[in-house]
C-alpha cells in the first residue's frame, strides 16, 4: 500500500547510460502504461544529449522528461554545459540538482546546487533536489545532521511544493544492492518533511520526498508504503521497461 500525502512521482536517472537503440525502451514503457491508471507521475531523466529523442519517442503518452542536471546561469561562457531553459525548450518538464555523483565527481556544494535549483524553478521547472548521507557518516551518527544540513544549503529560499521534490538518496545505498531498513527510510523522511514544514510554513506538506538507492521491483512496495515516501528515484532498474514498470505498478 503506497502512502498517503502528495501525489507520488517516480523518476528514472538513467544517469550516463543510453544511445539511439535504447529508445526502444521508453518506447516499450510508454505501450505498456498506455492503459493503466496510476495515482503517480512518471518521469525518465536520459542524458541531455536525448532528451529530444525520447521526448518524442514518449509524444502522447503520460510519461514526462527530465534533466540530470544543468549550469545555474541561463547562458554565458560556460563550455559544456547546458542551462536549465535549454533543458525546458527541449522538453524537460524538472531536473535532477545536487545528485551525489555531482556532489562527489564535480565537487558540487550545497550552495552550488542551491544555486542551480534556483536556476531551474526560475525556468518554470521542478528542481528535484538530491541529498543524502555517506557510508562512513552513516556509521558515525551523522545521518540526520548531514541531511539536515544539506536540505537547508541546498533549498532556494522561495520553494514552492510545486517547483520543488526532495530525493533523499544515502549515498551507500546507490548502485549497491544496499538499502537502509524501512524504520531507518521512515525516519529521514519524517525529518525532512519537519524541516520541510519549518523552511517553507505550510507548503512544506506538498513536497514530494522520494526515495532513491537500490530501488527494484522487489523492494518497491515495501519502501513506497514507509510514510513519507512519496515516490522514487530509480537509477538501474529505470534502464530495462519491465523493471522500471515493476517499480511503477505499485501505484496502479
Ligand atoms: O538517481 C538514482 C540513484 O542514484 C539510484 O541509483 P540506483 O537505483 O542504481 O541505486
Amino acid at each position: 500500500m503506497a502512502s498517503e500525502g502528495p501525489r507520488p512521482l517516480v523518476a528514472g536517472n538513467w544517469k550516463m547510460n543510453g544511445s539511439v537503440a535504447m529508445l526502444k525502451e521508453p518506447r516499450l514503457l510508454a505501450a505498456m502504461l498506455k492503459d493503466v491508471k496510476l495515482k503517480a507521475d512518471v518521469m525518465v531523466c536520459p542524458p541531455a544529449i536525448l532528451v529530444r529523442r525520447v521526448k518524442s519517442v514518449l509524444k502522447g503518452s503520460k510519461i514526462k522528461v527530465g534533466g540530470q542536471d544543468c549550469h545555474w546561469a541561463a547562458s554565458g561562457a560556460h563550455t559544456g554545459d547546458i542551462s536549465a531553459e535549454m533543458l525546458k525548450e527541449a522538453g524537460c518538464t524538472a531536473v535532477i540538482v545536487g545528485h551525489s555523483e555531482r556532489r562527489t565527481n564535480h565537487g558540487e556544494t550545497d550552495e552550488i546546487v542551491n544555486k542551480k535549483a534556483r536556476a531551474v524553478q526560475k525556468a518554470g521547472l521542478k528542481a528535484i533536489i538530491c541529498i543524502g548521507e555517506t557510508l562512513e557518516e552513516r556509521k558515525s551518527g551523522k545521518t540526520l545532521e548531514v541531511v539536515t544540513r544539506q536540505l537547508k544549503g541546498s533549498l532556494p529560499e522561495g520553494s514552492t511544493a510545486s517547483d520543488t521534490v526532495i530525493a533523499y538518496e544515502p549515498v551507500w545505498a546507490i548502485g549497491t544492492g544496499l538499502t537502509p531498513t524501512t524504520a531507518e527510510v521512515a525516519e529521514v523522511h519524517a525529518l525532512i518533511r519537519k524541516e520541510l514544514s519549518g523552511l517553507m510554513g505550510q507548503d512544506g506538506a506538498g513536497v514530494r520526498i522520494l526515495y532513491g538507492g537500490s530501488v527494484k521491483p522487489s523492494n518497491a512496495e515495501e519502501l513506497m508504503s514507509q510514510p513519507n515516501v512519496n515516490g522514487a528515484l530509480v537509477g538501474g532498474a529505470s534502464l530495462k521497461a519491465a523493471d522500471f514498470l515493476g517499480i511503477i505498478k505499485v501505484y496502479a
